[in-house]
């Protein structure tokens, strides 16, 4: 199950993205906003609180930036959420930060590229080498 919020600046990419989720039959949970000005960090909080409940594996966060609701569920123990504007980024902090949410900015990424990004961070796997998995103990210690 894959758990998706945003604000209001990340409400047509929220829906550009649930409808790539629903094209590949991925099961998710959308904890809102419905596009009504709202305050970031609840979103964050809902989607994270879901990851660390065992209720979703994964999580997709989207508000104006990205960088506003990637710092609120950062502040989460057990979620590592990676802002990211590019596929390499998104590959990469599968690969090596074993991220469990990924951000994004409606106002900075349009959909084609935003569901790109989804898509390569869903379906990337972390690398379980050993430096890696060193270095997440470290943040979470
Ligand atoms: O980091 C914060 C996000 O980008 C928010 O989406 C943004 O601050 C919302 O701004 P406004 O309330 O002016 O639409």
């Amino acid at each position: 199950m894959i758990a998706i919020g945003c604000d209001h600046g990340g409400y047509e990419l929220k829906l550009e993205i649930i409808k790539y989720l629903e094209e590949k039959g991925l099961e998710y949970k959308d904890f809102g906003c419905d596009g009504e000005s709202v305050d970031y960090p609840i979103y964050a909080k809902k989607v994270g609180q879901a990851i660390i409940d065992g209720e979703c594996e994964k999580g997709i966060l989207i508000c104006g930036t990205g960088i506003g609701i990637s710092i609120a569920a950062n502040k989460m123990k057990g979620i590592r959420c990676a802002l990211c504007s590019d596929c390499f980024s998104a590959e990469a902090t599968r690969l090596h930060n074993d991220t469990n949410i990924v951000a994004l900015g409606g106002r900075v990424v349009g959909p084609g590229l935003g569901v790109k990004i989804v898509d390569t961070f869903l379906n990337t796997p972390f690398s379980e080498d050993e430096r890696h998995k060193r270095r997440i103990a470290l943040i979470e210690e």
